[in-house]
């Protein structure tokens, strides 16, 4: 028999595989030569200079060279895919799925953006009923759900407007602010729904709007669970057409209950509750997973991700789709890298040629299957069952995938499926259960995802990344410095997490999946305390040395001098070329070489620090929402890209130190070289006062000429001064 057509097709991009090994190869001589230059001087008997700043700019050299070939993982197989949905099976035999949409925090993650993201999901371009739209609210806010009841109602105007017309922004608010461009634009029928339509959306966000203005925020920490099933009790029945009375996919709003004395778990524990929750309400197969602020932009993406799914070649071990997190709120100049441009252009791509990439929180269609764990292989023991999931025996029926929800009446929950979604969303219910460890999403680290999908990885799940030419999600990146670096926080606190527990990549990765695997896995739990450390060294020690006329590095007549600069060049050369063929420019890439070295001097080292406090039990978990308000005049500078130096001194004062000395370095170096006339010794520490000083002049600015909000606040500078004063007299008395 002929085989069907492929769903799906792979190509590997064999040029910049052949670039890359060839790169790695020559950067790998001179790293070696590097470290020859450095261990033969320390072997050396006599020797002329302190060895502690030597010593440790010896190990950031190392640590770098670590990070920087455990990277050489992503760049092995770069791949890229193409689907075909128009072969997938007919629409009644396509698996059911369920949408997962999480938000915090009505204050920070405005209402009206969060009901967008409903909408959006709601009109995917999938069977109604095979669409089920779950909500966790864990801000338990009468907004919110007031907010879900306006949704619906919208809803059943956009749903058929969408899918009559094919509109492919199938967020209402996107679509109602984007420029003309329909097809149907010559239709006058099309003209005058959509106005109608337009009308329509606007009705709706009043109303949000006024339920913002007259309802409470709740008490997001202690409040009882709230189930409904959304339904339309206006009575209102009026539609353009008879025929739009279409059915709606199932709307669900879940607040889970929360108590100051019970663990949350935040993210993690909100999705493990929808998994539960929904798995005795619709039980689908798969699962959309969605921040709340990332809507769906095309209508296509739950197909595309089925081209995976049913492929039956993959799909017994395929764990999630991923796509790439792109944002509408980021412009050209994108100062913080706000695009992650390396990760979703290098990284994903690199692994998904390997068994595929780290699961991003959102934008992912995820078997619902592989979050059980091994309960398959466990037999049917039901006491050991309800060790692993709790006491219900509804969820432990749903296991099972025949297990169809006979339990909701009409629009409905029956009161027993009502009781039991209320337990199985209860504080206690995960007590003494396998929930956050064996099953669900893992409470192990606060960046859930990735951690949840190392797990997958290591239990010889694979995945699939798929980043198609028109974005099918968008979110809101954060677009001021504050929020930037809070971020940061939590991302290198929830990876260190991870890299410093006895879940290490490198250590428990490499018997249960691939080297090249592991060797991504463990640099990204890696990489902010592994850049932060060098990096912290590098832009303190040369500089001090440099003031005091310490030389660290070979002479320029010196043959190893050609060594230190071509690892340099070639370390930024290549970025540059990475930037380049993924259609950045030299500012792009300027800007993500000074986004890297401010994050790893503040966020990331801030990150590192806070997880290790936590594991000495020194500090709680925490996890602050991203702000997705906006602030007029922050936005304006973003849009001229300007720095936006509104953020707190913790992490001003490292930044704007770091500066000051690297000007008195440069300064002073150039003196010496030219007084004294040892210039040959001393040059390459100049250089890199003077490399680092044009990264990032942004803040050299933001401390001299800038006169607006947005520059670096006098006392910022002052207190700064004092920091390097000190730094200068300890500094030079400790380690030279
Ligand atoms: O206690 C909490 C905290 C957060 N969230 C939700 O989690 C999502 C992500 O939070 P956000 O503040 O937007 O964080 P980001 O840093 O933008 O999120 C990235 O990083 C997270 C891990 O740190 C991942 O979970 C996300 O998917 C990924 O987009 C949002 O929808 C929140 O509403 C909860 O549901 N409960
Ligand atoms: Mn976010």
């Amino acid at each position: 028999m002929e085989s069907p057509l492929p769903l799906h097709v792979c190509h590997v991009n064999n040029l910049s595989v052949i670039l890359n090994k060839l790169h790695a190869f020559l950067h790998c001589i001179a790293i070696a030569l590097l470290i020859y230059y450095r261990a033969s001087y320390l072997l050396q008997e006599t020797r002329a200079i302190s060895i502690i700043p030597w010593l440790l700019v010896f190990a950031s050299e190392l640590l770098l060279s670590f990070i920087w070939l455990l990277g050489r993982a992503y760049l092995w197989r770069p791949v890229s895919r193409t689907v075909f949905p128009e072969r997938l099976p007919e629409d009644d035999k396509l698996p059911a799925i369920d949408v997962f949409i999480c938000t915090a925090d009505p204050e920070k993650e405005p209402t009206i953006g969060v009901m967008n993201t409903v909408l959006s999901a709601m009109a995917l371009d999938y069977p109604v009923d095979k669409l089920h739209v779950y909500l966790s609210d864990d801000g338990g806010s009468p907004i919110t759900l007031r907010g879900m009841r306006e949704a619906f109602r919208f809803a059943k105007w956009w749903i058929p407007f969408c899918r009559r017309y094919r509109i492919k922004t199938i967020c209402p608010q996107a679509y109602f602010s984007e420029a003309e461009s329909d097809e149907n634009f010559g239709d006058s029928e099309f003209v005058t729904e959509k106005r109608k339509i337009k009308e329509k959306y606007e009705m709706f966000e009043e109303h949000v709007m006024k339920a913002v203005e007259d309802g409470e925020y709740g008490n997001s920490r202690n409040h009882s669970t709230i189930i409904e099933i959304i339904q339309d009790t206006s009575g209102e029945n009026e539609t353009i057409r008879q025929a739009d009375l279409v059915e709606m996919p199932l709307l669900v709003y879940v607040s889970r209950e929360k108590s100051p004395e019970h663990l949350h778990h935040f993210k993690g524990g909100a999705l493990n509750v929808l998994l539960r929750v929904s798995g005795v309400i619709s039980n689908s197969p798969y699962i959309l997973g969605l921040d709340c602020d990332m809507y769906c932009n095309d209508p296509t993406s739950a197909r595309q991700a089925m081209c995976f799914h049913l492929d039956p070649k993959t799909s017994s071990s395929l764990a999630f789709v991923q796509f790439p997190q792109k944002f509408h709120n980021f412009n050209e100049h994108d100062i913080y890298d706000g695009s992650l441009r390396s990760g979703y252009r290098l990284q994903w791509p690199g692994m998904d040629g390997l068994k595929g990439p780290f699961l991003t929180g959102t934008g992912h269609y995820i078997k619902r299957e592989s979050l059980y764990g091994n309960f398959k292989n466990k037999g049917i023991d039901l006491a050991e069952l309800k060790d692993t999931f709790g006491e219900s025996n509804l969820f432990i029926k749903s296991l099972h995938q025949s297990y169809e929800h006979k339990n909701v009446n009409g629009e409905n929950l029956s009161n027993v499926l009502q009781q039991e979604t209320e337990v199985l969303a209860s504080c206690s219910y995960e007590h003494q259960t396998k929930w956050g460890e064996e099953v669900g999403f893992s409470y192990q680290s606060v960046s859930e995802d990735f951690f949840t999908g190392f797990i997958l990885h290591c239990k010889g799940w694979t995945s699939t990344y798929f980043d198609p030419s028109r974005p099918q999600f968008l979110g809101t990146s954060t677009t001021n410095l504050n929020d930037v670096l809070i971020q940061g926080i939590r991302w290198a606190s929830g990876l260190i997490d991870v890299s410093i527990s006895r879940f290490c990549p490198l250590l428990y990765g490499p018997s249960r999946m691939s080297l090249l695997l592991s060797m991504c896995y463990g640099e990204m739990s890696l990489f902010p305390l592994l850049y932060c450390l060098p990096l912290w060294c590098l832009v303190t020690l040369p500089q001090l040395c440099l003031l005091n006329g310490i030389p660290l590095y070979p002479e320029v007549s010196s043959p190893f001098f050609m060594v230190f600069s071509f690892i340099f060049l070639s370390a930024i050369c290549k970025h540059l070329q990475e930037v380049i063929s993924t259609g950045g420019s030299v500012y792009t890439w300027r800007n993500e070489q000074r986004i890297w070295m401010i994050k790893s001097v503040t966020s990331h080292f801030y990150g590192s620090m806070d997880a290790i406090m936590k594991l000495l039990g020194l500090r709680k978990a925490s996890f602050l929402p991203t702000n997705k308000v906006l602030d007029n005049e922050q936005v304006k500078r973003y849009e001229m890209g300007q720095f936006d130096f509104q953020t707190s001194s913790v992490f001003l004062v490292p930044m704007v130190s770091l500066m000051i000395l690297n000007v008195a370095a440069l300064v002073c170096g150039v003196i010496r070289m030219i007084a004294v006339g040892n210039w040959d010794k001393l040059f390459a520490q100049v250089l890199l006062s003077l490399y680092i000083l044009i990264i990032n002049f942004a803040i050299v600015e933001g401390m001299i000429v800038r006169k607006d909000k947005g520059r670096i606040s006098p006392s910022a500078i002052l207190l700064s001064s004092v920091f390097f004063v000190t730094f200068l007299f300890f500094g030079s008395i400790i380690l030279i």
